[in-house]
């Protein structure tokens, strides 16, 4: 397959995409990654779509990443008697330690460690923000509160307590045991949800040691306060617009959304856009014209990836989705301003020798039209270094390592093949050209430049790069 965009596509699977045929049309249509969501499913149906993934990988010889999203500490409400209520404003409402269903006086709160976080003052938001309780006064046992936005609010639904850094470890016994299990699986990729400080990044890759790639979600005000020090401990980091878009106000997350790339891109560290981007397709094949200019927005800001959640999860129109996302970024790219915009954004490289030679391409690519870089690379690293510059030509990653390729998908520019009969840097270079041409990145008479640490099989950064042609 040859890679037709930069920015990549982060899909969602549910029960819309049923099968290996349904997802190899995703795959052609431009998915990189797919995102499996613990919140819902059970294991059983994260092992056959696991697979199913890996089956359309091999078919199509293209390295295709899997990302498993743990739930997190997602808090609830507990049931009421009737199923649900109707809460109106300025009335009283408790919330308790009392297992039994609730009324409209009270419910349970099953979460003792946020009943110790609440002070009087603080606001709690139910179901999506929809409706919002303000803590009037507070007992070790139970919080008294007036409703100040009132509404339906039936069984289980979600709590965001935004003022309020909970003492909640960001995994909890569920995210634990998926844990394992996905990793288990070979996931590529976790992502962290509600990350609320540093330290959560570092408990959680005690566990997941080298065995996956780690993204942390932002959806908390205290990771968007304490963001650059999460991302450096992160391999990449997910605007998660849904509960984001609860925990601050909404008009709040366009620019949040925005200094988050511009962290990521400093630190050379993937950044994706996600949550409704094209929501309106859930149930419609085209889409709204907001929603289009969401994606190409976030495209044009300089994202890695841009996410699709219901659309391609629950949704009536997967397929169109991916095919119009795409649509949209390859549209942004081909614009006459994406390079300028990417180009006026760019980080300032560092005294290193990979930014030195990442320099060195950028005016070699003014003086000849460079078709291709390929940067050889076994972790990875130097390849993510290289698409930080955000180049004109796409990046073809030559890695020894399928794991490498596989956790690259969710990155910039980057296009890996996998390939272990590289030893010496003239067969680089000759095996560059040939897979190059047979990935239909590059044609006779195109200038490819080549990257690489030499010597081999040795670990550090590139240090050397060639101009080569294709005869
Ligand atoms: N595996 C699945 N099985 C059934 N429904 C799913 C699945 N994944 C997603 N959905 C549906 O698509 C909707 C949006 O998907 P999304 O992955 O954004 O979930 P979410 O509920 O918002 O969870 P989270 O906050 O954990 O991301 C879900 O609310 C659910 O209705
Ligand atoms: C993706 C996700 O968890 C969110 O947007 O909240
Ligand atoms: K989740
Ligand atoms: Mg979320």
């Amino acid at each position: 397959m040859t890679p037709d965009k930069k920015v990549k596509i982060l899909a969602t699977l549910g029960p819309a995409v049923d099968g290996i045929e349904d997802i190899r049309e995703l795959v052609e249509a431009g998915v990189n990654i797919f995102r499996l969501n613990f919140s819902h499913g059970d294991h059983a149906d994260h092992a056959k779509r696991y697979q199913w993934i890996r089956e359309v990988e091999r078919q199509l010889n293209y390295p295709l990443g899997i990302l498993m999203d743990l739930q997190g500490p997602k808090l609830r409400v507990g049931k009421f008697a009737d199923g649900k209520v109707q809460l109106h404003r300025g009335q009283a409402f408790r919330l308790d330690l009392d297992a039994t269903p609730g009324d409209e006086r009270r419910v349970n709160l099953p979460h003792p460690e946020i009943i110790a976080a609440l002070e009087a003052g603080m606001d709690l938001l139910l179901d999506d923000g929809k409706l919002r309780l303000r803590v009037v006064t507070k007992y070790s046992d139970a919080i008294d509160t007036t409703v100040l936005n009132g509404g339906e609010l039936s069984d289980r639904k979600g709590v965001n307590v935004p003022q309020a850094v909970l003492d909640l470890s960001p995994l909890t016994t569920k995210d634990r045991r998926d844990l394992s299990f996905g990793l288990e699986l070979g996931v590529d990729w976790v992502a962290l949800s509600f990350v609320q400080r540093p330290q959560d990044i570092i408990e959680a890759r005690a566990l997941i040691g080298d065995k996956a790639f780690l993204m942390a979600k932002i959806e908390k005000p205290s990771a968007v306060e304490q963001l650059r020090e999460i991302a450096e401990l992160s391999d990449a980091i997910m605007v998660a617009r849904g509960d984001l878009g609860v925990e601050v106000p909404a008009e709040s997350v366009p620019q949040i959304q925005k200094n988050i790339i511009t962290t990521c891109r400093q630190l050379g560290k993937p950044v994706v856009v996600a949550t409704q981007m094209l929501e309106s397709m859930r149930f419609s094949p085209a889409p709204t014209r907001a929603e289009v200019t969401d994606v190409a927005n976030a495209v044009a800001e300089g994202a890695d990836a841009v996410m699709l959640s219901a659309e391609t999860a629950s949704g009536e129109y997967p397929l169109e989705a991916v095919q119009m996302m795409s649509k949209i970024i390859r549209q942004v790219e081909n614009g006459p301003d994406y390079q300028t915009q990417l180009d006026v954004s760019r980080p300032k490289a560092e005294a290193t020798v990979s930014d030195a030679i990442s320099c060195a391409i950028r005016r070699i690519s003014n003086v000849l039209p460079v078709a291709v870089l390929v940067n050889y690379s076994e972790s990875g690293a130097s390849s993510l270094r290289a698409a930080r510059e955000r180049p004109k030509a796409p990046i073809l990653n030559l890695t020894p390592n399928l794991q490498t390729a596989r956790r690259l998908s969710v990155a910039w520019g980057i296009h890996s093949v996998v390939n272990d009969r590289l030893r010496q840097v003239d067969e680089v270079c000759s095996t560059a050209l040939e897979i190059a041409q047979a990935q239909g990145m590059a044609e006779r008479g195109d200038t490819l430049l080549i990257t690489a640490g030499v010597p081999f099989g040795q670990p550090g950064s590139t240090n050397s790069l060639r101009i080569e042609t294709l005869i």
